[in-house]
């Protein structure tokens, strides 16, 4: 049975499509990274995966339940954004303790370790923390929940870059002790790829593309050299992005294929450069709208 199964998902919010036909299943216990450009609609599908809100049109299941307004999927489920409210007339620790009576797997000992580790104050009120300390606090609540379908929504808000590691290092811990089904969306896919198996990327509400991320590290080839032999060298090959650097230097990604990879050597001997794109990169010039990004501006 898939976790997730999504098909032709619309959400309008009034005039605005936030999502259009967005379609994708992620079967079994895996993170997998939903990346895109602000307004891409993560936060849309993931809020609608969680059941906060309700598509417009199209097919949602979760465990195979519908999840808007389902209990049973909310028991399951745990969505944690830097946006949570939290009730504001109880401590830190009263919280942890209402969530451990709500979440059949929470873990208490690795709620308690994290929380002292990260030396949260007890007595303290949610409100009253600072943007970091709020994002460790929810991060505790998502990890220690262990709910089956766990979704971090940008969860590394304010944290420092401190904090943000030690959050990748305690996520992919605790995943390995206990596997579950996690998404995890976020912009800075640089520091999270080790973390992931699959890569979900959203472009205007749309998928673009959901793959392995092993696949995307092979996804295409840099190539940089003397514009006219590089312009040569691309023609007829799919390009995703390409820049000019100087006066008579081109640095172009193409999309592999065979004939790429047959052709590597070939650019080699012509005095091009060749290297991996890595794929924080290769993702914003896939969902850029320009294949010279901001220099088309100036252009
Ligand atoms: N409540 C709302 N009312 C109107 N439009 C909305 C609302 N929420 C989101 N949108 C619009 O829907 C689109 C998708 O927004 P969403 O928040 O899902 O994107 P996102 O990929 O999470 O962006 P970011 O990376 O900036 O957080 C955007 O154009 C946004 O302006």
């Amino acid at each position: 049975m898939s976790v997730i199964t999504c098909k032709d998902v619309t959400k309008h919010y009034r005039s605005k499509k936030a999502l259009n036909n967005l379609s994708f299943t992620i079967e079994g216990e895996k993170i997998t990274g939903i990346i895109g450009r602000n307004g891409a609609g993560k936060t849309t599908i993931l809020k609608i995966l969680a059941g906060f809100l309700e598509a417009t049109s199209g097919e949602v299941k979760i465990f195979d339940e519908k999840p808007f307004n389902n209990i049973m999927v909310s028991a399951n489920s745990i969505y944690i954004d830097d946006q949570m409210t939290l009730p504001s007339s109880l401590t830190l620790a009263e919280i942890l303790k209402t969530a451990s009576n709500f979440y059949e797997n929470w873990n208490t000992a690795l709620a308690d370790g994290l929380f002292n580790y990260f030396s949260l104050d007890p007595s303290q009120y949610h409100c009253n923390l600072s943007k970091g300390m709020k994002s460790t606090f929810n991060m505790i609540l998502g990890l220690s929940s262990r709910c089956q379908l766990t979704i971090f929504d940008e969860p590394t808000t304010g944290m420092d870059a401190a904090v943000r590691k030690d959050f990748y290092r305690a996520l992919l811990k605790d995943y390995i002790a206990y596997p579950r089904t996690i998404l995890l969306s976020s912009h800075h896919l640089d520091e999270v790829e080790d973390l992931l198996e699959d890569v979900l990327l959203m472009k205007d509400g749309q998928l673009h593309l959901h793959i392995p991320i092993s696949e995307l590290k092979e996804y295409a080839t840099s190539v940089k050299g003397k514009r006219t032999i590089l312009e040569k060298w691309i023609r007829n090959k799919e390009v995703i992005h390409r820049s000019d650097l100087g006066a008579e230097t081109t640095y172009a990604v193409v999309k592999n294929n065979s004939a790429v990879l047959l052709q590597l050597d070939n650019a080699r001997h012509e005095g091009l450069d060749i290297s991996p794109v890595n794929s924080s990169d290769l993702c914003v010039y896939l969902t850029s709208d320009t294949k010279g990004g901001i220099d088309d501006v100036f252009s």
